[in-house]
C-alpha cells in the first residue's frame, strides 16, 4: 500500500496545484472539511479525489475507526507498557462511563476536577501574587502553551514556568518572586525526573534561604502519590491522575493546574468543552469528514507518499507562539518510533521533524528556504478569523493578508518570465538572466491552513485535541504505539552515569576519546 501512495506521488510530479483549481471550480470546497465551527483547508497540496481515496483505503485498512473505538473503550492499547490511553476521559464532562479493568474511571477523573477548581478558586482570592510551575516535557509545554495561549484571560496570579535543569532557568524566574506570595507547583508524573527533582529542591532552599516555611507553598501533580507525599506535600495539595494519561496528552487534568489558576475554572472548562466537542466529532463523523483523521492522511501523504521528511507548524497567532515546540512532544514523542507495534522494523519513514515559529516573524527568518530551497516543506497555517485585540483590527488584517499570501505565493511561485519582467529595467542581457533566476520561485509547495473564528478557550481545546487525534490516526496508520517513549531513557540512564564523572568522583577512563576529551575540557573550565 506505501508503493501505492509512492506511485500516485510519482504520477503527480511536475503537476501543478494550480492547474487543479483551474480544473476544478469546487476544488477548494471539496478538500476542505469543516468541524466545530473551524475550517480546515488542504486543497492547496497534491491530493486528489484519487489519491484521497487512496489515502482512506491505507486508513480503513489499518482499522483506524476500531483503534479509536478502541481507545475511547480504555483497552490497553499502549501495549509496550500495558497501559490504556484515556487522557480524552479528563475532558468527558458529560461523565459517559470509561472503564479501566471493569472500574468506570469517571466519578475519580470528576472528583479530582473540582478539587483542582477549589484550589484555584482558594488562590486566586489570596494573597498568592506568584504561581511557579516546575515541569518537564509532558508537565511543562501544555500548561506553558495554553497560558500564554489564553492571555487575554489571564486574571490570577502571575504565572513562571521553570523546566530546564540549567539552573539559569530558575535563577531567572525567582529573581522576580517574592518568596512570601510565590506557590510552587511541582508537576511530574513520576516524580522522579532528576531536572523537576532538582528545580524543586531548589526552590525550597530559596524559600528558607529567604526565612519563609516551605509549608503550604507546595502543590503536587503527580501519578506518583507516594513519592509526592515522601516529598512533605500535604495529601490535600496533591492532585492524582492514573497511568494512562501519557505526559505529552496530560494538559487537560492535574497537570493543567497553573493554567487553571491563571485563568479561572470557568475557562478551563471551557478548554476541556472544546477537546470534548473535538472528540465527539473525532468520534462520529465518517473518515471523509473527519477533521483528524483528514489532517493525518494528509500528513502521511506528504512524508510518506510524498517523501517530505519534516513538516512546519506556523501559527498566525502570535500568542500560539509555543504551539510547535508543544506539537514537538506531541508528535515528534509519539511517532518518532522504528519499529511496528510487533516489534518489527518500519518499512517505511516514521512520523516527520516538526518545526515552526510565529508568523510573521518566520518570514524574516526560515520562509527564504520554505520558498527557495532544496527540500519541500509542507506548511501548516493556522489562523483566527479575529484577532484576539480587537482594538487593533489593523495589525489583523495585515496578519491574515500575510498568511494567505504565503499559501499562495508557496503554490504559485514566479517563474523566470516573471522574474525577467520584475528586472528587467535594471538589467539586461546574461546579466538580467542571471539576476532573474535568483528572484524564481518554483512554487508548487503544499501547504494547509486550518481557520477558526477566534483563539478563545474552548477553540484552544478544540485545536489541542484535533493535534492529539491526528497524532493517533498517524500512528495507527503506522502501525507505530504513539503512547510510550522508550528513546528518552538511554540518554538518561548515561547522564546518570556520567554525574559522578564530571564531579570527578569516577574515572572516565572507559569512555570514549570524544567523552574524555569534553570532560577533561568541562572539569579545566569549571573552576
Ligand atoms: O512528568 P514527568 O514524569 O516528570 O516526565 C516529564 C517528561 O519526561 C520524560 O522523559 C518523557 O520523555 C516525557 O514524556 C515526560 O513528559
Amino acid at each position: 500500500m506505501w508503493n501505492d501512495l509512492k506511485g500516485l506521488a510519482e504520477a503527480r510530479d511536475g503537476r501543478r496545484i494550480e492547474t487543479l483549481f483551474a480544473e476544478d471550480p469546487a476544488r477548494a470546497e471539496t478538500f476542505s472539511v469543516t468541524a466545530e465551527g473551524m475550517l480546515f483547508d488542504y486543497s492547496k497540496t497534491q491530493i486528489d479525489a484519487e489519491v484521497m481515496d487512496s489515502l482512506l483505503t491505507v486508513a480503513r485498512r489499518a482499522e483506524v475507526e476500531r483503534r479509536r473505538d478502541m481507545m475511547f473503550a480504555g483497552a490497553k492499547i499502549n501495549e509496550t507498557e500495558g497501559r490504556a490511553v484515556l487522557h480524552t476521559a479528563l475532558r468527558n464532562l458529560e461523565a459517559r462511563p470509561v472503564e479501566v479493568d471493569g472500574q468506570d474511571v469517571m466519578p475519580g477523573v470528576l472528583d479530582t476536577l473540582a478539587r483542582m477548581e477549589e484550589l484555584a478558586r482558594e488562590i486566586r482570592g489570596s494573597d498568592i501574587t506568584d504561581v511557579v510551575n516546575i515541569g518537564i516535557g509532558g508537565s511543562d509545554l501544555g500548561p506553558k502553551m495554553g497560558t500564554l495561549a489564553l492571555a487575554p484571560w489571564h486574571d490570577g496570579p502571575r504565572c513562571h514556568f521553570v523546566s530546564n535543569v540549567d539552573g539559569a532557568d530558575i535563577a531567572d524566574v525567582l529573581k522576580s518572586c517574592p518568596a512570601q506570595t510565590t506557590l510552587f507547583v511541582i508537576a511530574s508524573k513520576t516524580f522522579t525526573t532528576i531536572e523537576t527533582m532538582t528545580n524543586a529542591r531548589t526552590a525550597r532552599s530559596w524559600l528558607e534561604g529567604q526565612g519563609v516555611s516551605p509549608e503550604g507553598r507546595f502543590v503536587a501533580l503527580s501519578s506518583n502519590l507516594a513519592k509526592a507525599g515522601e516529598w512533605g506535600i500535604p495529601a490535600s495539595r496533591v492532585f492524582g491522575f492514573e497511568d494512562w494519561v501519557g505526559g505529552r496528552y496530560s494538559m487537560w487534568g492535574p497537570i493543567g493546574l497553573s493554567m487553571m489558576i491563571a485563568v479561572g475554572p470557568e475557562n478551563f472548562r471551557a478548554f476541556l468543552e472544546g477537546g470534548e466537542a473535538m472528540d465527539s466529532h473525532f468520534r462520529r463523523a465518517p473518515l471523509e469528514e473527519n477533521m483528524p483523521a483528514l489532517l493525518a492522511v494528509v500528513g502521511i501523504w506528504h512524508n510518506q507518499g510524498m517523501g517530505h521528511g519534516t513538516r512546519a507548524v506556523l501559527p498566525y497567532e502570535n500568542r500560539l507562539s509555543r504551539l510547535p515546540a508543544y506539537l514537538q512532544q506531541l508528535e515528534m514523542e509519539s511517532n518518532g518510533k522504528s519499529v511496528a507495534m510487533d516489534g518489527t522494523d518500519l518499512p517505511y519513514n516514521s512520523g516527520p521533524v516538526v518545526w515552526g515559529e510565529p508568523g510573521t516573524n518566520g518570514q524574516h527568518a526560515f520562509y527564504q528556504l520554505i520558498h527557495q530551497g532544496t527540500r519541500v516543506v509542507p506548511c501548516e497555517f493556522l489562523v483566527g478569523a479575529r484577532g484576539q485585540e480587537p482594538h487593533l483590527r489593523a495589525h489583523h488584517e495585515l496578519l491574515l493578508a500575510n498568511c494567505f499570501a504565503q499559501s499562495e505565493a508557496l503554490m504559485r511561485g514566479r517563474s523566470l518570465d516573471e522574474a525577467r519582467a520584475k528586472v528587467a529595467d535594471k538589467f539586461e542581457g546574461d546579466e538580467l538572466d542571471r539576476q532573474a533566476r535568483h528572484r524564481v520561485f518554483p512554487g508548487n509547495r503544499p501547504s494547509t491552513t486550518l481557520i477558526y473564528p477566534a483563539l478563545d478557550p474552548r477553540t484552544l481545546g478544540l485545536i489541542v485535541a484535533l493535534y492529539e487525534h491526528r497524532v493517533f490516526v498517524e500512528g495507527v496508520i503506522l502501525n507505530i504505539n504513539s503512547y510510550d517513549q522508550w528513546g528518552v531513557e538511554l540518554g538518561k540512564e548515561l547522564a546518570t552515569a556520567l554525574g559522578p564523572m564530571v564531579e570527578g568522583r569516577e574515572s572516565a577512563a572507559a569512555k570514549d576519546g570524544s567523552t574524555r576529551q569534553l570532560l577533561a575540557y568541562a572539569q579545566q573550565h569549571m573552576t
